[in-house]
């Protein structure tokens, strides 16, 4: 067990019984009078004798001193480098150091949400990092879990349950694999003419296409949506490379093949994807590029070479997302020809397949937008977009080399 006080944690010494200084915490008052260092054994505190005292004992001397504080230290032979590391991470998951029972001190730790920005000024532990919230220079850094403690937590703790309280089945199309831990991140620096893709992800129905029809209609010359490819006849009206760009299954399987596809599915018996090589001719015409894939695209998608700008729609709860979409008369798209409005079962569907996104993908979208009213959500849309193209913002540090 480590106690801390004055950003300074002590331990007793395995090996030796003392008690000695396991902690500096970065920027706490320890660490900025620059006497104390890892390893010191502490003989005196106050003048009061401490040894053979547990670091409970010493706390206790401390709680009741009052003003300046003096320690008579031994100072230990190897000193350890206390210089702050740059690195910055996005968390992927919450943090409460006071319901962590292994934390080895929790007053030392430091809470944060999924989505934080952790700059981690230590990684001397390979168990306890220790970090600041981004942006919050003044306080001292806390403890955190390491990226390699995290990862054995979260494989011991991996069960068989869902979030939701759902076995597992054996179709699922989430990535079981994935561990979100951390990701190291930098800010990403607008470039002139250099637009990245708006990529909408959410749940079928939840209104991608209706946003980025509107996104596209605001500015047709800046924002362009792929035409997608698809192996069906074409229709009577249609114009080839409007609507559909169309080709022969035997070109478009093979096309998929050799992966030359972000994202493909079939329909009615007929293939319907959209290439690649779409994406990045409107992003070399210095358009933005918006897309609506299936949120299973988003692996494929998540490159240093495209840099996407991830925006998560979300339904609202159920009562406003069936009161929404009966005011704008709004049509099924679980329906095949699009003729009848949404039933409650296609609500309730609707929001158990967010959370299930929101579980395996929330943390790599840059922003979410709730679609209740949608010219609101419109709104919110269109300034997430001037956002990213003004404006450095958080990515994957390796997009940033
Ligand atoms: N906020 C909203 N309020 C009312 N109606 C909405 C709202 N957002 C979308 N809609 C309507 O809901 C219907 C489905 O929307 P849309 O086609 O954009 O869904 P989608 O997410 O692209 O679905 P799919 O992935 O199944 O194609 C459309 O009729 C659309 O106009």
């Amino acid at each position: 067990m480590e106690v801390n006080d004055k950003g300074a944690t002590i331990k007793t010494d395995e090996e030796t019984g003392k008690i000695i200084i396991a902690r500096i915490m970065h920027g706490g008052a320890a660490d900025r009078s620059g006497l104390i260092h890892v390893g010191d054994e502490v003989i005196e505190v106050n003048n009061i004798n401490v040894e053979g005292k547990t670091p409970s004992d010493v706390l206790s001397i401390l709680q009741n001193s009052e003003g300046t504080i003096t320690f008579k230290l031994v100072p230990s032979d190897g000193k350890l480098d206390q210089r702050e590391s740059k690195v910055r991470v996005k968390a992927y998951f919450d943090y409460e150091p006071e319901n962590d029972p292994y934390i080895p001190c929790k007053e030392a730790g430091l809470g944060f949400q999924r989505g934080d920005i952790l700059h981690i000024v230590s990684q001397d532990d390979s168990y306890w990092w220790q970090a600041r919230k981004e942006g919050e220079k003044t306080t001292r850094a806390g403890l955190i879990p390491s990226r390699a403690l995290q990862e054995r937590r979260i494989l011991h703790e991996r069960t068989q349950k869902e979030p939701n309280g759902d076995a597992k089945t054996e179709n699922d199309d989430f990535d079981r694999e994935m561990i979100a831990t951390y990701e190291e991140v930098a800010k990403l620096y607008p470039r002139p003419g250099v637009f990245r893709p708006i990529v909408l992800i959410g749940a079928p129905g939840v209104g991608r296409n209706e946003l980025k029809r509107r996104l596209v209609a605001r500015d047709p010359e800046k924002y362009k949506s792929p035409v997608p490819y698809t192996t069906r006849p074409m229709r009577p009206g249609e114009v080839a490379g409007r609507e559909y760009l169309f080709v022969t299954r035997e070109k478009m399987e093979a096309d998929i093949a050799a992966s030359k596809f972000i994202e493909h599915g079939e329909y009615k018996g007929h293939l319907y994807g959209t290439a690649a090589d779409s994406v990045k001719s409107i992003v070399n015409a210095s358009c933005v590029c918006v897309l609506g894939p299936h949120y299973q695209a988003l692996k494929s998608l998540r490159t240093a070479q495209l840099k996407p700008y991830i925006v998560h729609i979300r339904p609202p709860a159920f009562e406003e997302l069936k009161k929404s979409r009966t005011k704008a008369r709004a049509r099924s798209t679980f329906d095949e020809n699009n003729s009848r409005g949404f039933t409650d079962e296609e609500f309730m569907e609707m929001i158990k397949s967010d959370e299930r996104i929101n579980f395996h993908y929330g943390h790599f979208c840059d922003e979410e937008i709730v679609n209740d009213d949608l010219s609101e959500a419109f709104e919110k849309l269109v300034n997430f977009a001037n956002k990213c193209e003004t404006e450095p913002l958080w990515a994957p540090a390796s997009w940033v080399q």
